[in-house]
């Protein structure tokens, strides 16, 4: 890595030409920037005004996305974290953390969460570990995306089944009502949402990022070896703290857990998703120096989130 790239130094902003399209590519935020955004807790504060995190997540053919998502969202700070999962993964969700609040998805009922409020905030995370081929869990989302009232991150085979007019018109009504949609695709996933919206899908990583932003109305994280996260404003900011080492099954569900619990302790979305990113990324580098980047898995990163959130302190 050379001087310019080293993480944490401010960068100059640029516009990159871009395949068919021209958007601002702007750079990562600075260690003092991301530090100041994390969410220490008060001196008064109780499990409930630390945030109040629920995951819909968790199929029977994929509990271990489930058992990261939810751990990596408990040890991002959330207060109290909530797990719906299906029947069948309740056993191994319990059993992998019992801090966990772990119910059946059947009693998920996203139209009860009382509106969220400054002191009791809360956010809800859904789709890691969704069987995207099991197409009664297209209910489940789209009655969450219309019916959840505070920020709601969307990650796994839950984009694949949004990826369609109505999951785009369901977004479109959150924007105008003022909740906030935070949507966490990898390549494969940010074609199907491409598809879904009639936008290009071989555009540039950070011009797919903004157009989908533009379509879904959302802050969208779209990752890869440099992570591009975007909202409706035109401009992609640039997160290329990560490593190789990142590149194993389950890493995504673990960087869902981090921005939705940041989203839960009311954290804007936009920076939610930059600091949970570079979070993510620097808890890579710290596992990989600790452990290799042959040996780091989805697991090391939440035991290396401490030193993660060390590395950004001035
Ligand atoms: N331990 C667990 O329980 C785990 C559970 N998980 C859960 O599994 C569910 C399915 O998620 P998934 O990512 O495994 O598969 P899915 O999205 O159906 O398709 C993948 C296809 O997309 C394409 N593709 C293109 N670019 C790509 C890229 N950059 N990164 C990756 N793929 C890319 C590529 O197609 P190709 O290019 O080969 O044609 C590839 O074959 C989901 O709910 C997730 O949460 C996982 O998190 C793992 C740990
Ligand atoms: N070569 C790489 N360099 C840096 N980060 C990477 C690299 N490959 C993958 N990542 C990161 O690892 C994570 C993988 O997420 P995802 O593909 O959704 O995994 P999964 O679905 O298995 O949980 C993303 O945060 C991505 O940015």
């Amino acid at each position: 890595m050379n001087a310019e790239n080293t993480p944490g130094r401010p960068r100059a902003e640029m516009t990159a030409p871009m395949h068919r399209e021209t958007v601002r590519v702007r750079p990562g935020r600075t260690n003092a920037e991301l530090a100041a955004l994390v969410p220490h807790p008060a001196a008064d504060a109780n499990k409930y005004t630390r945030g109040h995190l629920s995951l819909v997540v968790g199929s029977a053919a994929y509990p271990g996305a489930a058992c990261l998502a939810s751990a990596a969202g408990e040890r991002a700070g959330a207060g109290y974290t909530e797990v719906f999962c299906a029947g069948k993964s309740m056993i191994t969700v319990r059993g992998w953390r019992p801090s966990l609040v772990v119910r059946d998805w059947h009693t998920w009922k996203p139209e009860r969460i009382a509106a969220v409020r400054a002191d009791r905030p809360a956010a809800c995370v859904i789709g890691c570990g969704f069987d995207a081929e099991e197409r009664a869990l297209t209910s489940l989302l789209m009655e969450t995306v219309r019916a959840y009232p505070g920020p709601l991150l969307i990650d796994g085979g839950a984009l694949t089944l949004l990826a369609n007019a109505t999951g785009l018109r369901l977004c479109r009504r959150r924007a105008e009502a003022g909740l906030p949609t935070v949507l966490t695709p990898h390549g494969g996933e940010a074609a199907r949402l491409a598809r879904g919206a009639q936008v290009d899908e071989t555009l540039e990583p950070p011009a797919l990022a903004c157009a989908l932003a533009d379509a879904y109305r959302a802050v969208v994280a779209l990752k890869g070896p440099t992570t591009f996260i975007a909202s409706s404003d035109g401009a992609a900011e640039a997160m290329d703290r990560g490593t190789a080492a990142l590149a194993k099954a389950g890493t995504g569900d673990v960087l869902a857990g981090f921005i939705g619990s940041l989203l839960a302790q009311g954290i804007a979305p936009r920076d939610a998703a930059a600091l949970g990113c570079a979070l993510h990324a620097e808890a890579g580098r710290a596992a990989a120096d600790a452990l290799t980047d042959i040996c780091v898995s989805a697991e090391d990163l939440i035991t290396y989130l401490p030193a993660a959130l060390r590395a950004l302190e001035p």
